[in-house]
């Protein structure tokens, strides 16, 4: 999948090698693929930033649009000079939102405040569910057909509180909004190969249920390759360190926030799953948190396949280990509660 972006955006700088303009737009396009607008709420943020660079980067991005309360310009200027496909736009302030948003096909959601040290997700939610509320309000209005890509944390809360919010303004497709869950796998493929010792690039590990300590369910015993030479207790530590991956970068930071980059890698992945999708490349498949039956709980990240419309199926779990099977059954109590705290927030406020 790295490997593949890279080639994609190597593509997309030999392919736009032509003479510089001066004008803030560029105007390269291709024959083949057609016009995407990806817009990013909370552009100018710790994740906006390089994922702006990044979809920039995305051959398959006509349009980006970066919007935040303060600051896109700086970014947007900055970004746009860059010599690939897709055309730049920067909006600051809410008077600015529907612009930004209006004929987008996708919108990444990384706007609110990270973790400090010593804090859960959870902690975010008073800040972060106003703010998700908001934005989700503003895209039922403008671009109520685009795929939502949700970033904001608690992940296992603001996406209910997105589809609550779609479900008032009558616009709630189930198959448009996703709890973007792809920094657990890229943890969980990473750390499975350094264990394993199997060539990264050829990892594959399926990452289910929610974004957050427990609910966070790497499922090793379908990692591939396969290695025999895993032990439990190894196979205990790497669930426990895909689990407290977010901390660990936490903790690194000391105070200056949480994942930025491999997020920014994260959803440069999943979004370009999303745009091949909605382009009709078939046997496109992610994790991601998403409205589902696959357990009893409304919401569950598993494998999805994605097409022209956003979730084409949502697959199930496969055979589990008993170890895995526990870990099941211990995370739904807080996933469930997590789901029910966003749901609530949104039909009270
Ligand atoms: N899903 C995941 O795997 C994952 C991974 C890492 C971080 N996160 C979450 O992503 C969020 C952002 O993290 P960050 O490090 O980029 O934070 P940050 O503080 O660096 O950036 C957040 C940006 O959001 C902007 N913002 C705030 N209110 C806004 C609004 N109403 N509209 C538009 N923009 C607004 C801020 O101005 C800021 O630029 C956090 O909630 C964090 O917990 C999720
Ligand atoms: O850990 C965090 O707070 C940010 C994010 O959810 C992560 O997994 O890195």
């Amino acid at each position: 999948m790295k490997t593949a972006i890279l080639r994609s955006a190597g593509a997309a700088l030999r392919r736009n090698a032509a003479p510089s303009r001066p004008s803030h737009r560029s105007h390269y396009s291709t024959a083949s693929e057609p016009e995407r607008k990806v817009a990013i709420l909370g552009a100018a943020g710790g994740i906006g930033q390089p994922l702006a660079l990044l979809m920039k980067l995305n051959p398959l991005v006509s349009s980006l649009s970066l919007y935040d309360i303060a600051n896109t310009p700086g970014v947007a200027a900055d970004v746009s000079h860059i010599n690939s496909r897709a055309q730049v736009e920067g909006y600051a302030g809410e008077e600015q939102l529907g612009k930004a948003l209006e004929g987008s096909d996708v919108v990444i959601i990384p706007a609110g405040v990270p973790r400090k040290p010593g804090m859960t997700r959870d902690d975010l939610f008073n800040i972060n569910a106003g703010i998700v509320k908001s934005l989700c309000t503003a895209i039922a209005k403008y671009c109520p057909s685009a795929l939502v890509n949700m970033i904001s944390n608690p992940v296992n809360s603001t996406l209910p509180i997105a589809a609550e919010v779609f479900k008032k303004a009558g616009t709630y497709d189930e198959k448009k909004l996703f709890g973007v869950t792809t920094l657990d796998v890229v943890r969980a493929k990473t750390f499975y190969a350094g264990k394993a010792e199997v060539p990264v690039a050829e990892v594959n590990v399926p990452v289910v249920g929610g974004h957050a300590g427990i609910t966070i369910l790497p499922l090793f015993s379908q990692a591939t390759p396969k290695s025999n030479n895993l032990a439990d207790e190894e196979i205990k530590a790497l669930t426990k360190r895909t689990q407290d991956g977010g901390t660990e970068v936490v903790e690194a930071k000391a105070g200056k926030g949480s994942a930025t980059l491999s997020m920014a890698y994260a959803g440069a992945i999943f979004a370009d799953a999303c745009l091949k999708g909605l382009n009709g490349v078939p046997d496109i498949v992610e994790c991601s948190f998403v409205q589902s039956s696959v357990t009893e709980l409304p919401f569950f990240a598993s494998k999805v396949r994605l097409g022209k419309n956003g979730v084409e199926e949502v697959l199930g779990l496969g055979p589990l280990s008993d170890y895995e099977q526990q870990g099941l059954e211990s995370l739904k109590p807080e996933l469930k509660a997590s789901i029910e705290k966003g749901i609530k927030f949104a039909n009270q406020n």
